[in-house]
């Protein structure tokens, strides 16, 4: 399997050269030439097998210049109950409607991102002892991706992680997790600004292609193709969790920011996977819902974006809907890099008129979540089930119930745990949410961060410095 670029000038590549590389040289997002197709006798083959067999028989279809044995040894390590607390990785529990989670944030950080950054972690260390190189990781995040990824790459020989977050907008537990780490390999860089601003000063590093050369520079964001092929295991997973058949067909509910997450579902659903519809569920960030009611894509400024108490999903820009853009544009590398000259310039593009295709042929449907139906539906979860969601997941189990169809198997992914949310927790069920051993007064502990502006030049005289 080789890899191109969703901007239409990369040479195809291996599958390590793509995930060592971060974003093509061309300033696009890699995918595979075509995606893999799942027969109906590999479905029936594939369920029943455990967590680390199925990422296997899916990975390996993609990861085709890693040796088999090698690729099995890597999954089976990430893919445990040590590390994910259950022998199912991801099972599925069942609210008193029907309605069904699947559990993505048993892992080390308390949130979705473990899924695929533990594996990442393994597979940089891999590539680079086979390869005798090092790597340096400037990453972005809104407060899950930057502590999935410290946690996954402290102390690891030959990786420094040196990670963007919006300065005081992720929670006081997302900012201790990153903050307290001591690891000398783990930068923390708080950006006055917002998420946007950190992924816009990582692709702009990225895009020097010479600071990226002479600094070695990586990415561990969803930018990084390793990142959206690991989550399509969880889609695939949480089907057969979710069904008695493979006659039968589920829908997905995606809390969505940076659209990595349904990017992988859609993923799933193009190999094959008998997915009814993709629900993208967003908080008061709404660009994506309304591309998907509507056709135009209206990416908003720093200034347009809101705080929220899911602030994970404080985004505008997302990063992996090009992927998806891609492959509406019939992988037109071309265009798609016509409409994000567009988005470069500020503006955004207007594909209304592949508006039936996106529901159709895609399976896109799409609502919204605010602070008001958040609280609400914590509330309701916890008097009616007793289960209490983290905010994002609250975000996707409001829209779930508003979308779905009757008949309709609905599984909405749980994207983190409450304990990371504390403060919103608090409002809206006057109690302390369940806090996993292990975290216990992580907020007391001394923080380690530096400050700068939105200012890519002053980010890499920083990662300049550090690694003299
Ligand atoms: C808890 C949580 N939920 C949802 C999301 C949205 O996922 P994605 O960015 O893949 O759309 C994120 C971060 O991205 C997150 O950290
Ligand atoms: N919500 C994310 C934002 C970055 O997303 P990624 O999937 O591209 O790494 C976060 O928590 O950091």
């Amino acid at each position: 399997m080789k890899y191109i670029s969703t901007r239409g000038q990369m040479a195809p590549l291996e599958f390590s050269d793509t995930i060592l590389m971060g974003l093509a040289p061309d300033g696009g997002l890699a995918l595979p030439q075509s995606y893999p197709q799942i027969d109906r006798a590999t479905l029936d083959a594939w369920r029943g097998l455990s967590y680390a067999d199925l990422a296997f028989e899916i990975l390996s279809l993609f990861a085709t210049d890693i040796p088999p044995a090698d690729l099995k040894a890597m999954l089976d390590r990430t893919y445990t109950r040590e590390v994910f607390g259950t022998e199912a990785i991801t099972p599925v529990k069942t609210l008193h409607d029907g309605l069904k989670l699947l559990e993505l944030s048993n892992g080390p950080t308390l949130a979705f991102k473990d899924m695929a950054m533990q594996f990442l972690g393994q597979l940089f260390e891999y590539v680079l002892a086979k390869r005798g190189e090092t790597l340096n990781i400037l990453g972005a995040t809104s407060g899950d991706t930057g502590s999935a990824a410290e946690y996954a790459l402290r102390g690891k020989a030959g990786v420094n992680v040196f990670m963007l977050s919006p300065k005081g907008k992720m929670s006081s537990f997302q900012r201790a997790q990153m903050f307290s780490l001591t690891d000398a390999n783990i930068h923390n860089i708080a950006i006055d600004g917002m998420f946007d601003d950190c992924q816009d000063i990582v692709k702009a590093v990225q895009n020097d292609h010479a600071f990226k050369a002479a600094y070695k520079i990586g990415t561990v964001n969803s930018i990084n193709w390793a990142r959206v092929v690991a989550q399509v295991v969880y889609y695939f997973a949480g089907y057969f969790n979710a069904t008695g058949s493979n006659d039968e067909q589920v829908s997905f509910c995606v809390p969505s920011g940076n659209f990595g997450n349904v990017c992988a579902g859609h993923i799933a659903r193009q190999m094959g996977l008998p997915v009814a519809r993709l629900i993208v569920a967003t908080n008061e960030n709404d660009v994506l819902d309304e591309f998907f009611k509507t056709g135009v894509y209206r990416p908003r400024s720093t200034e347009q974006t809101f705080v929220t108490s899911s602030p994970s999903m404080d985004i505008s820009k997302a990063s992996n809907f090009e992927r998806f853009v891609f492959d509406l544009v019939g992988r037109d590398g071309a265009e798609v890099a016509r409409l994000w000259s567009e988005v470069d310039a500020g503006r955004g593009f207007d594909l209304s008129a592949r508006l039936d295709a996106v529901r159709s042929e895609f399976g896109f449907v799409s609502g919204a979540s605010n602070h008001a139906d958040r609280l609400a539906t914590i509330r309701q979860v916890d008097g009616e089930d007793g289960v209490v969601l983290d905010t994002h997941t609250a975000d996707g189990v409001k829209v779930a119930r508003e979308l779905r169809l009757t008949g309709e198997t609905v599984v909405c992914l749980e994207t983190a745990l409450p304990a990371k949310f504390a403060e919103t927790i608090r409002e809206a069920l006057n109690r302390e949410p369940p806090r996993p051993a292990g975290f216990e007064g992580i907020e007391d502990l001394p923080q380690r961060v530096v400050e700068f502006g939105a200012d890519a030049a002053a980010v890499k005289s920083y990662v300049a410095h550090a690694l003299a």
